[in-house]
């Protein structure tokens, strides 16, 4: 008679693991169909289906699958948004997170299909994805991708922490250098009576930024200004520069950068990151997984390790830095906070 093996581990991440691309999907799908706009309500399936002019049994089935995966509730055979879904996932909610989604699906996920290729050969010399990402017109469009990541949660995270800075009332102009839509910096000067606030970007991106402004109604205090930061003058005088995911593009140059950061804050002013900080040699945080396909096509590491800004910054002169680590819901970021003597 032969032995079942031993065995005394469990395989039940590994099953998850499995799993999980049909939790993307399902989601996903649910967005696509725009389903979770009619489940602001209990509600049946076969009145979903009839919203939305679906089949009424798979209809069914999709809606219990969505339960399974905690986007939904089922009582009684109705069914209802949970929380979260109700607010980050129908269509007309402030922090819709769809555009997010589809542009990480598309960069993080769509990325890895050939991943088998992209190990055995590495990237390839011209990738269309370094391409994009030199194109400021891809820029644009993430700008509106990433504005439910701002709006959904991180803004609030970065303004509890920006608006209780002791200098902070004194403040009277600020950066947001790379600012993409410039949510966060709308939301730094919507803290501050009084302080004027200009997003730079490139030319294209700042036109979003520029919308953004116009709806959070702030043009008497805030402006843009376009133009490449490693290249083109970013101005000065500033008491507040803030620089949130965008110095990974200058990682290579990262004491230029941050010199010139430097020399445009005034004295007494602060600078502030918000980035990833790796850790455990480069291994964590696992939301950094989202750049995994980007980095092996491109062949470049734009991901940060934990201290390394931190570490440019007293190289470039401030007097002091103080780091933190921050949940956010995309995964801990680290912000560092330098103040210029
Ligand atoms: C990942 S997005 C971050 C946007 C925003 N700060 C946020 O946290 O949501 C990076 C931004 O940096 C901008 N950027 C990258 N390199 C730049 C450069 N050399 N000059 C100006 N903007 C740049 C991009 O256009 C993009 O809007």
């Amino acid at each position: 008679m032969k032995r079942l093996p031993e065995v005394n581990e469990d395989f039940s991440k590994l099953y998850q693991i499995l799993l999980a691309p049909i939790r993307t999907k399902l989601m996903m799908t649910g967005l696509e169909l725009k389903i979770f706009n009619e489940l602001s309500e209990f509600i049946s399936a076969d009145r979903v289906a009839q919203a939305i002019g679906s089949h009424a049994e798979n209809t069914r089935r999709f809606l219990d699958s969505l339960a399974m995966i905690d986007l939904v509730e089922k009582k009684n055979g109705l069914y209802r948004n949970l929380p979260a879904t109700q607010i980050f996932l129908r269509e007309c909610a402030l922090a819709y997170l769809e555009p997010l989604f589809l542009a990480t699906q598309r960069g993080s996920i769509d990325f890895l299909d050939n991943l088998n290729d992209l190990i055995r050969q590495g990237p390839s010399p011209i990738s269309p994805e370094a391409a994009d990402m030199a194109d400021e017109s891809f820029w644009a469009v993430a700008a509106e991708a990433g504005v439910g990541w701002a709006v959904g949660g991180v803004s609030q995270i970065i303004t509890k922490i920006i608006r209780q800075l002791p200098e902070f009332p004194s403040f009277k102009k600020m950066l947001d250098l790379g600012g993409g839509p410039g949510i966060f910096g709308i939301a730094i000067v919507s803290e501050h009576p009084s302080m004027k606030g200009i997003i730079f970007d490139q030319p294209a991106v700042v036109k979003v930024a520029e919308k953004y402004i116009r709806e959070y109604e702030l043009e008497d205090r805030m402006e843009t200004m376009a133009g490449d930061y490693m290249k083109d003058s970013i101005g000065q005088n500033y008491d507040l520069i803030w620089a949130s995911a965008t110095l990974n593009f200058v990682r290579h140059d990262i004491d230029a950068m941050i010199k010139k950061i430097y020399d445009a804050i005034r004295p007494g002013g602060v600078f502030i990151s918000f980035a990833d900080g790796m850790t455990h040699e480069r291994t964590r945080p696992d939301t950094m997984l989202g750049h995994i396909g980007s980095g092996m096509k491109t062949g470049t590491d734009f991901g940060f390790e934990q201290g390394e800004i931190a570490d440019a910054m007293i190289r470039a002169g401030f007097r002091s830095v103080r780091s933190r680590t921050l949940k956010t819901p995309v995964g801990d970021m680290d912000m560092d906070i330098a103040r210029k003597g």
